[in-house]
C-alpha cells in the first residue's frame, strides 16, 4: 500500500477550486447552506466533490449540459457530477491509467442517484455504434433490476440501497464502453422476514402483486393484496406515494429482457419470490409436548409446486432438525420457536442466493464479446452508515465497511500528503486528524478483533449463545477505548439443516443452481458470513487501491426528506465524520499543488527563453530558473527533493493562463512552418514525378517508334523478296536496280495509299510491278470497303439493303426510279395523329392475328371502271396487304400475299400500280388499282414484305391497261 501510495500522484489543478472561500468549518457550513437555498447542489472541497442531496428534480443533467461539460478543464466550470465523471473519462483515456469513483454518505443521502448520473455521462459521452448500445443498455439496465431485488423503502430512504455495489464498466481503446462486471456485498437479508415499522420489504415483491398479469398471478397462487402476506405486511406501509409499483414492475421485465434473462429463467424467478411469500405465511402450533405443527398445509403444497421439491421432504424438514452423529442422520423435532427460525432461515437463504445469481446473470450479459485489452471505470455506491434503534448483524457489516472506506480515503488523502511533504523534505508542520484505523482494528484485528470472536464462537462445539459472544467480548476487549456495544450469535445448526434438506432436490432451475449438492453435502465447515464479508472487503480496499481515485462526498440537508430545510447540525455531523475539515485544513496548511520536475518543465518551458526548446540541464535546476524567470515570490512555492510544490491555486492559474497564450502563438508558429514544409514537400514531388513521368513517355514512344520502323522494314523486306524470287527470276543480272524500282515503288505507294473508299490516289507503276499493283490495289480496296461495311450502322444497312432491291427491279425500268434513289425509304408514310389512331382503332385486331404492321402509307384506290377514287390506308404486315377508310380506319379490303397473282406498274413515272388477285379463296375482293407517290418504295416493300419480287412487273402501257 505504501509503495501505491509513492507512485500516485493523483492531486491535480482540480484541488484548488473554492479552497480558498473556506477559512473554518462555520465558513463551510455557510456556504453549503448558501448553496442549497440557490438550488446549487454541488462544491468542491479539495478534491473532494460534496452533494448535498436537494430531494427534488433539478434540470442540471440534461443533454446540453453533458455536452457542456464533456471535454473542458475541470477548474473551468462550476461544480458538478459530470466534472468529476468527465476528468476522471479522461484520465482513464488520456493517460491509461484506471479510474475509480468513490461515492459515500449516509443513507438517503443520494449515492445511487449520483452514481447514475455518472453511469449516464459516461454513456452519452462515448459513441453510438449497435455493439456500445448493446453495452450501454445492459449497463443502464442493471439499475432498476438489481434495484428491485436489492432496494427497500427505509425511513430515510424510499429507495435504500440495502446491498454494496462496486460496478467495473471496461472501454476499449477508443473510450466506448464494451462491458461491465458487477460485484455485489452483503445483501441485508434479514429484511426479507422483518422490517421495521413504516418500512418495507424489497421492492420486487410489491412490484410483482401489482404489476403482473391476473395470469400469472393464478399460477404462483398470489393475491394482489400485499395485505395478505406476512413478511409484507409488519411495516404497516405497503404503499408510498414517492413509487410506482406497477411501472417499476414493467421496467423489471424489460430489463430482464435486455439484461438476457430467458422466458424459463423469468419464470423460476417470479416462481421464488412468491414462494418467499408463501412460506412466510406458514403458521405453526405447538402441542401439548412443545413441538411444531404446521396449521395449514395448503402453503406447503404451492410452495412446494413452486421450488420444485417433495411435499413430505419440505413438511419434514419444516418441522424437524436433522443432526449427524457418528456418521448416522437423526431427526429431532422442533419446538415452535425454532420452526419459525427454521422457516425465516430457509427464506431468507433462497433469497440472498436468488440475489446473487441475479448478479452473476447480469455479469454475463455484460460479458465482453472480444477480450482484448480495456481500460476500467469503477463506480463504488455502497450503503452509508446507519444507526437504527435494533440494529442487527447487517447494521455492523454496513457500518465496518463505511470505516474501511473512510481508512481508505485517510490513507489517500490526508496522510499520504503529510508524508509526503517529508519525503520531500519540505518543513512541515503535521495537521492532527483521526485517523479511524482503530476502529477498523476493533473489528478486524487478529487475534483479539470482533470478528475473530465471533467466528470462534458461532464455529466452536456446544451451544453458543448471545450472552457466551457478549462475554467473550466483554473478556477480550475491555479495555478498548472505543468497544461499547455487541451483536446476537444465530442459530447456525437449524438455519443449515433446513436449507440442506428441504433444497437439496429442488427442480426450480434456480433454486437448484443455487444450492448446489455438492456445497450442502460437504463437510468442510463453510466461512461465516462475517469473515466472508471481512474477505470480500479486503479484496474491494485492494481494488480501489489499484485505481486512480476520485471522491463524491453526498451529504443529507435534513433528516425527513426535505427539500426545503438546511438542518446545519445534521451537516456538521456529516461534513466532520466524512473527513472533510480534516482535509481542508492539510490542503490549506499545505500546498496546493506539486508536480514532479520533468512533469512540470515538459509543460511550462515553452514560457522562458532560457528553458525552450530544450533544457539540457538537470530538470530541478531548469525548473528553479523557469519560477525565477516567471517571477514566483518566496512563499509561492517550495522545491522539494523530486517536485516542485506550489503553495496557492492564484499562482499556477497565472502560469497556465500564459501558458494557454503561449500555445496559442506556437500553434501559429508551428501551422506557418509545417504548411511551408508540406507545400515545399509536394511541389518537390510533383517536380520529380512530372519528369519521372516525361522520361517514362519519351522512352515509351521511342521505342514504339522504332519498333514499328523495325516491323515496316522488315515487311516490306520479306515482301519484296518472295515476289521477286518468285515472279523474275531472270532479272538476277540487274537485281540492284530491279530491287531499287521495287524499293521505289512502294516506298511511295506506302506514303499514297488510299484512306477511303472514295479516294482514288493509287501512285502509277513501273513496267515491271504493274500487276503486283493490281493486286496490291485490289487488296487495298477489298480492305477499304470491308471497313466501310463495317463501320456502316443497323438502319443505314437496311436502307441499302431496299436500294438494292430497287436497284434490281428498276433501274433503266421504270422513269421515276432515278428520283427515288434521293429519297430514304420509311417504314410509315402516316403523320404521327394517324399512326396512333391507327394503333388505337386497327392494332390490336392484327397484333390480335399475331401481325405486325410493317409498311403503312396513304393511296388512292380506283374501281375497276377507272371512275371512283377513294383515299385508303394501305397497310402491310408479314402475311396481309390491309386497306382501311382513310377516317375510320375501317378495314375495306384484306389481301393475302400468297393469293396476288401480279403486280404490276409501267413504264412511265406515273404512281399506278395494279394488284391482280385470285378470288377463288374469297378473301379478298379482287383486283386492285392503286395510286401512290411512292411507287418505288411501296413496291420495294411489298418484294421484301411480302416476298414477292418475282411478281412486280414493269410493263407497257398497253399491257398495263
Ligand atoms: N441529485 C438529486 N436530485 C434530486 N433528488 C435526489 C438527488 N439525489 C438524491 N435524490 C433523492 O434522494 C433519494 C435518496 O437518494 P439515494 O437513493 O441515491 O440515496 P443513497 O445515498 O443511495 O441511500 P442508501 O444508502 O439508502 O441507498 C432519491 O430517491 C431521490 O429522491
Amino acid at each position: 500500500m505504501e509503495n501505491e501510495l509513492h507512485k500516485r500522484d493523483h492531486i491535480g489543478v482540480q484541488d484548488f477550486v473554492l479552497l480558498e472561500d473556506y477559512t473554518n468549518p462555520a465558513a463551510v457550513i455557510e456556504n453549503l447552506r448558501k448553496r442549497f437555498t440557490e438550488n446549487l447542489i454541488y462544491t468542491y472541497i479539495g478534491p473532494v466533490l460534496v452533494s448535498v442531496n436537494p430531494y427534488h428534480n433539478i434540470d442540471i443533467y440534461n443533454q446540453e449540459i453533458i455536452e457542456t461539460y464533456r471535454n473542458v478543464n475541470f477548474y473551468e466550470l462550476p461544480p458538478h457530477i459530470f466534472a468529476i465523471a468527465d476528468a476522471a473519462y479522461r484520465s482513464m483515456r488520456g493517460e491509461n491509467k484506471n479510474q475509480c469513483i468513490l461515492i459515500s454518505g449516509e443513507s438517503g443521502a443520494g449515492k445511487t442517484e449520483a452514481s447514475k448520473k455518472i453511469l449516464h455521462y459516461l454513456a452519452a459521452s462515448s459513441k453510438h455504434t449497435d455493439d456500445v448500445e448493446r453495452v450501454k443498455d445492459r449497463l443502464l439496465q442493471s439499475n432498476p433490476l438489481l434495484e428491485a431485488f436489492g432496494n427497500a423503502k427505509t425511513n430515510r430512504n424510499d429507495n435504500s440501497s440495502r446491498f454494496g455495489k462496486y460496478m467495473d464498466v471496461q472501454f476499449d481503446y477508443k473510450g466506448a464502453p464494451v462491458g461491465g462486471h458487477i460485484l455485489n456485498y452483503l445483501l441485508e437479508k434479514s429484511r426479507v422476514v422483518h422490517h421495521a415499522e413504516g418500512e418495507r420489504n424489497f421492492h420486487i415483491f410489491y412490484q410483482l402483486l401489482s404489476g403482473a398479469t391476473p395470469l400469472l398471478i393464478s399460477k404462483l397462487k398470489l393475491s394482489k393484496d400485499p395485505e395478505q402476506y406476512f413478511y409484507l405486511s409488519q411495516g404497516k406501509s405497503v404503499r408510498v406515494d414517492s413509487l410506482n409499483d406497477q411501472r417499476d414492475f414493467q421496467d423489471v421485465k424489460h430489463a430482464l429482457d435486455v439484461c438476457d434473462f430467458n422466458k424459463e429463467e423469468q419464470e423460476g424467478l417470479f416462481a421464488i419470490v412468491a414462494s418467499v411469500l408463501h412460506l412466510g405465511n406458514l403458521k405453526f402450533e405447538e402441542d401439548g409436548h412443545g413441538l411444531a405443527h404446521i396449521t395449514d398445509f395448503s402453503p406447503v403444497e404451492t410452495l412446494a409446486k413452486l421450488l420444485g421439491c417433495q411435499e413430505e421432504v419440505l413438511k419434514s424438514a419444516l418441522q424437524n432438525r436433522t443432526i449427524e452423529a457418528k456418521g448416522e442422520k437423526m431427526k429431532s423435532p422442533l419446538n415452535k420457536d425454532q420452526a419459525l427460525y427454521a422457516r425465516d432461515a430457509l427464506a431468507k437463504g433462497i433469497y440472498d442466493r436468488l440475489f446473487t445469481w441475479i448478479v452473476h446473470k447480469v455479469n454475463d450479459s455484460l460479458t465482453r464479446r472480444r477480450r482484448l485489452k480495456c481500460s476500467l471505470m469503477g463506480l463504488l455506491d455502497i450503503y452509508g452508515f446507519e444507526i437504527f434503534g435494533v440494529n442487527s448483524f447487517e447494521q455492523f457489516c454496513i457500518n465496518y465497511c463505511n470505516e474501511k472506506l473512510q481508512q481508505l480515503f485517510i490513507e489517500l488523502t490526508l496522510k499520504s500528503e503529510q508524508e509526503e511533504y517529508q519525503r520531500e523534505g519540505i518543513a512541515w508542520e503535521p495537521v492532527e486528524y483521526f485517523n479511524n484505523k482503530i476502529i477498523c482494528d476493533l473489528v478486524e484485528a487478529k487475534p483479539v478483533g470482533i470478528i475473530t470472536i465471533m467466528d470462534e464462537e458461532c464455529l466452536r462445539p456446544g451451544d453458543p449463545t448471545d450472552q457466551t459472544f457478549l462475554d467473550k467480548l466483554s473478556e477480550n476487549l475491555r479495555l478498548h477505548p472505543h468497544f461499547v456495544s455487541h451483536t446476537t450469535a444465530t442459530d447456525t445448526a437449524v438455519r443449515k439443516s433446513i436449507q440442506r434438506d428441504a433444497m437439496s432436490q429442488t427442480s426450480n432451475l434456480i433454486t437448484k443452481s443455487c444450492f448446489p449438492t455438492s456445497e450442502l453435502l460437504g463437510k468442510k465447515r463453510p466461512e461465516t458470513a462475517s469473515t466472508q464479508f471481512k474477505t470480500s472487503l479486503a479484496q474491494l480496499m485492494e481494488i480501489l487501491m489499484s485505481k486512480e481515485p476520485s471522491y463524491v462526498r453526498c451529504i443529507k440537508p435534513n433528516d425527513y426528506k426535505c427539500s426545503d430545510m438546511f438542518d446545519e447540525k445534521i451537516v456538521y455531523h456529516q461534513v466532520k465524520y466524512l473527513g472533510l475539515m480534516e482535509n481542508l485544513r492539510v490542503r490549506r496548511a499545505g500546498f496546493a499543488y506539486r508536480r514532479p520536475y520533468e512533469v512540470f518543465l515538459k509543460r511550462y518551458k515553452s514560457l522562458c527563453p532560457q528553458t525552450w526548446p530544450h533544457y539540457d540541464g538537470p530538470a530541478k535546476e531548469g525548473v528553479e530558473i523557469l519560477v525565477n524567470y516567471l517571477n514566483y515570490s518566496n512563499d509561492d512555492y517550495r522545491l522539494g527533493k523530486t517536485k516542485l510544490f506550489i503553495r496557492f491555486p492564484r499562482v499556477l492559474f497565472a502560469t497556465e493562463d500564459e501558458f494557454q497564450l503561449r500555445k496559442q502563438d506556437l500553434a501559429t508558429l508551428v501551422q506557418k512552418v509545417y504548411r511551408g514544409f508540406a507545400q515545399k514537400k509536394k511541389f518537390r514531388l510533383m517536380k520529380s514525378s512530372a519528369i519521372r513521368l516525361q522520361s517514362h513517355w519519351r522512352r515509351f514512344a521511342a521505342q514504339k517508334l522504332l519498333e514499328r520502323r523495325k516491323w515496316a522494314a522488315q515487311q516490306l523486306r520479306k515482301f519484296v523478296k518472295g515476289f521477286m524470287l518468285r515472279k523474275r527470276p531472270e532479272c538476277e543480272d540487274n537485281k540492284d536496280f530491279i530491287k531499287y524500282t521495287k524499293y521505289n515503288f512502294l516506298t511511295r505507294l506506302k506514303d499514297q495509299v488510299p484512306k477511303s473508299v472514295l479516294d482514288k490516289r493509287w501512285p502509277s507503276a513501273p513496267e515491271l510491278l504493274s500487276e503486283t499493283s493490281a493486286l496490291l490495289k485490289d487488296l487495298c480496296m477489298r480492305n477499304l470497303v470491308l471497313k466501310y461495311v463495317k463501320g456502316i450502322s443497323t438502319a443505314r444497312k437496311s436502307q441499302m439493303e431496299q436500294k438494292v432491291i430497287a436497284e434490281s427491279l428498276f433501274r433503266g425500268k421504270k422513269e421515276s426510279y432515278p428520283e427515288s434513289i434521293r429519297e430514304l425509304f420509311v417504314d410509315s408514310r402516316l403523320n404521327e395523329h394517324q399512326q396512333s389512331l391507327i394503333s388505337s382503332v386497327f392494332d390490336s385486331k392484327v397484333k390480335d392475328m399475331n401481325e405486325k404492321v410493317k409498311f403503312s402509307t396513304i393511296v388512292t384506290k380506283y374501281d375497276r371502271h377507272g371512275y371512283k377514287a377513294r383515299k385508303r390506308v394501305l397497310l402491310m404486315t408479314e402475311k396481309h396487304l390491309y386497306l382501311l377508310a382513310d377516317k375510320d380506319f375501317q378495314l375495306k379490303d384484306k389481301v393475302p400475299y400468297q393469293q396476288m397473282t401480279g403486280v404490276l406498274t409501267s413504264r412511265m413515272g406515273d404512281g399506278l400500280i395494279v394488284v391482280t388477285v385470285n378470288t377463288t379463296e374469297n378473301t379478298s375482293k379482287g383486283d386492285l388499282i392503286l395510286h401512290t407517290d411512292h411507287t418505288i418504295e411501296t413496291l420495294t416493300k411489298l418484294a421484301i414484305v411480302g416476298q414477292k419480287s418475282d411478281l412486280i412487273q414493269v410493263v407497257s402501257e398497253a399491257r398495263y391497261v
